[in-house]
C-alpha cells in the first residue's frame, strides 16, 4: 500500500474539494481524504496477497493454477474500489452549497440511487437504491452530491441501518435543513446466497429527521414519492 493512505486519516483539514482542484492543476496525486478509516493500521501488499491465498486454499482451491496466481492482486484492486468509501469524508461533498433561487422552499427528492455495499457480517454485497430528501433551510446543494454522499457511506463494511443514519445525519450536519429523510431498499446476497436463501427479500430501512419526521404532511409527501 502506498503510504499516503496510512497518513490520511491524519490530514482531514480543509476543503477536500479545493485541495483536489489545486493537485490536478499542480499535476500531483490527488490528496487522500482522511473519512472514517477505523483501521491506523493498514497492512502492506504482501500481507494481503497472503491472506487471499489463504482464502483460495479455504475454498479448496490450488492457488498457484494458473487461474488463480493473478487473482489476489486482483482482489486487492477490487477492494479498492468496493472500500473507498473510507478514503472519503462524505459531509464534504455537501460543503458547496448554491443559495436558493427563488426562495425554493419545498422537498428536494433524489430517487433510486443504486449502490453497492457490502454486509459486515459475511462480507456479500448488499445491492439497492436510496432515496434522499430534504427541506432546505436557505441553502441547496447540487445533487449529484447526495448520490456521492450515499456511495461514500455504501462502500465500507456496512449494515444497512446504520448506513441510512449516517446519510440523514450527514446531510442534517451539513446543510442545516429543515428536515432530512432516507429511505433504502436492499437485496441482502447473505440472505439470498445462502444460510436462510430467501431469494427476492429486500430490506427497507428509513431514517427521517426534523419536519420530514415531525410533521405528518411532509412526511407523507416524502413518503408518496418515495413509493412513486
Ligand atoms: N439488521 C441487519 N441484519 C443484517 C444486515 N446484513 C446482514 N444481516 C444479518 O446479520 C445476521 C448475522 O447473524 P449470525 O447468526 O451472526 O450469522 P449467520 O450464522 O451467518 O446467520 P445466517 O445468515 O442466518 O446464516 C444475519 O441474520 C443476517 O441476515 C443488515 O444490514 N442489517
Ligand atoms: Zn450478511
Amino acid at each position: 500500500m502506498d503510504d499516503h493512505r496510512h497518513t490520511a486519516d491524519h490530514d482531514c483539514d480543509g476543503s477536500w474539494v479545493e485541495r483536489e482542484a489545486l493537485a490536478r492543476a499542480a499535476g500531483t496525486p490527488l490528496p487522500r481524504r482522511g473519512g472514517n478509516r477505523p483501521s491506523q493500521d493498514m497492512p502492506d501488499a504482501d500481507e494481503v496477497r497472503a491472506a487471499v491465498r489463504t482464502l483460495i486454499r479455504w475454498t479448496g482451491d490450488n492457488p498457484d493454477r494458473e487461474g488463480l496466481v493473478d487473482t489476489p492482486d486482483r482482489v486487492m484492486r477490487s477492494y479498492r474500489e468496493m472500500y473507498a468509501g473510507y478514503d472519503v469524508d462524505p459531509r464534504e461533498y455537501l460543503e458547496r452549497t448554491f443559495e436558493e433561487v427563488g426562495g425554493y422552499d419545498e422537498l428536494i427528492v433524489l430517487k433510486d440511487i443504486r449502490f453497492v455495499s457490502v454486509c459486515e457480517h459475511h462480507m456479500l454485497p448488499v445491492i439497492g437504491k436510496a432515496h434522499v430528501a430534504y427541506l432546505p433551510t436557505d441553502r441547496v446543494v447540487g445533487i449529484s452530491k447526495l448520490a456521492r454522499v450515499v456511495r461514500g457511506y455504501a462502500r465500507r463494511l456496512q449494515i444497512q441501518e446504520k448506513m441510512t443514519a449516517e446519510i440523514a445525519r450527514a446531510i442534517q450536519e451539513v446543510l442545516q435543513p429543515q428536515g432530512v429523510g432516507v429511505v433504502i431498499e436492499a437485496e441482502h446476497s447473505c440472505m439470498t446466497l445462502r444460510g436462510v436463501n430467501a431469494p427476492g427479500t429486500s430490506l427497507t430501512t428509513s431514517h427521517l429527521i426534523g419536519v420530514i419526521r415531525d410533521d405528518a404532511r411532509t412526511r407523507e409527501e416524502f413518503l408518496r414519492f418515495v413509493r412513486g
